[in-house]
């Protein structure tokens, strides 16, 4: 399996019709949340995000780069995401938010920052259904994909088969042709592109091309 899910913060904005093309192509509409606190940008909110869920054509997966998630996250489930994923650095009780993200119904999503270890987290990965491993800093689209997260997506793939565990790994940030087959070795199975996909002739063609190339190495 290799899902593949077009950030929307890198969307063009300018030709909406190329836009809509690039999200009906993909498995997932990506949705970055960014509130000026946990990182250094700011997006959207709430209710932009429950009009998205309501037109996208396809399933969207939110990406909380927020503080205080404890509060906030379940709202996006209640809004209809199909998946939700907070910070493990920002979130005061992950489990119980793991937990009532699944009882609304959604797919609960944990992300660490690149510097952050997995090792203080592996017994939360029976509490979630993805683990995202960020590989840039989170806040921006069009940086390049730090390879120092290689081992980290390697460890949590051999912790969730070790556990017998049925976890999906997603990576965000810098995936392209040049990068995709690697992270899709490591372990991953979910991937976000941003700029890879916007910054292409043919969105859809390029969604295919990435789809392929990781979809070569199947976890
Ligand atoms: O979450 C993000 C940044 O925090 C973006 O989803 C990510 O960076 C995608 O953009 P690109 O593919 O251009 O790196």
């Amino acid at each position: 399996m290799a899902l593949i899910s077009p950030s929307i913060l890198s969307a063009d904005f300018t030709n909406l019709e190329r836009d809509l093309q690039a999200i009906s192509s993909a498995d997932y509409a990506h949705v970055d949340v960014m509130d000026n606190h946990f990182v250094p940008n700011l997006t959207i909110g709430l209710p932009v995000v429950e009009r998205i869920v309501e037109v996208s054509p396809v399933p969207v997966d939110v990406h909380l780069m927020i503080e205080d998630p404890d509060r906030w996250a379940p709202g996006f489930a209640e809004a209809g995401a199909q998946s939700v994923t907070f910070h493990a650095e920002a979130a005061s009780a992950p489990v119980r938010l793991a937990r009532e993200l699944r009882r609304l119904g959604a797919r609960a999503g944990m992300a660490l920052r690149p510097a952050t270890p997995l090792e203080g987290f592996v017994d939360l990965l029976g509490e979630i259904d993805m683990l995202l491993v960020m590989t840039v800093e989170p806040g921006f689209g069009g940086q390049s994909f730090i390879e120092g997260t290689l081992p980290k997506i390697r460890r949590a793939r051999q912790a969730i088969s070790d556990a017998d565990l049925d976890v999906w790994i997603q990576v965000d940030g810098g995936v392209s042709r040049s990068t995709i087959e690697r992270a899709a070795e490591a372990g991953a199975n979910v991937f976000v592109a941003g700029s890879a996909v916007y910054g292409a002739q043919d969105v859809a063609s390029e969604i295919e091309v990435l789809r392929s190339m990781a979809g070569a190495h199947r976890h």
